[in-house]
């Protein structure tokens, strides 16, 4: 399920979300792919911790926005996430995680259906969904 709303009919907490990983996407080090990626992750206590994509001369070493981010936070304590705002742009069209990064927001995700919002920079519409229709029969231990 999804759902794509306009930018300002979300509540203040989200649009807040939607600008963190909109800024997040200027810091993005993606000199080889040229395609910029920001991420905004709510933690349970209230905090938000951005990320952006970090990518290598070695290709295959490079970081999605998304896993910085979640890094990042675990690494300062925070284990459980409600939500993530994922900025990025393709022809104008929303940029959504990728299944090594729905797979890392399960195991951090404090409900099945953690919601993940994507965001384009422009600041005009935001598409909402949720993990559990991005990574359906999910994996776990
Ligand atoms: O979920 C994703 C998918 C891709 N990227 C980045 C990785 C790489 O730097 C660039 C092109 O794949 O986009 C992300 O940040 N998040
Ligand atoms: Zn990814």
């Amino acid at each position: 399920m999804f759902e794509v709303k306009k930018f300002v009919e979300f509540d203040e907490q989200e649009k807040q979300l939607f600008r963190e990983s909109i800024q997040a996407r200027e810091e993005a080090y993606a000199i080889y792919s040229n395609f910029k990626v920001g991420t905004a992750l709510l933690s349970k206590s209230g905090k938000i911790y951005t990320g952006c994509n970090v990518e290598n001369s070695s290709f295959s070493l490079s970081t999605c926005a998304e896993r910085t981010a979640v890094v990042k936070a675990v690494s300062e304590g925070e284990k459980e996430f409600n939500k993530i705002a994922v900025c990025g742009l393709k022809e104008g069209q929303f940029v959504s995680p990728c299944g090594s990064c729905r797979q890392v927001l399960n195991e951090f995700a404090q409900s099945s259906h953690m919601e993940v919002y994507l965001v384009k920079p422009s600041q005009t519409e935001v598409l909402k969904t949720n993990l559990k229709y991005l990574l359906p029969l999910a994996f776990n231990l």
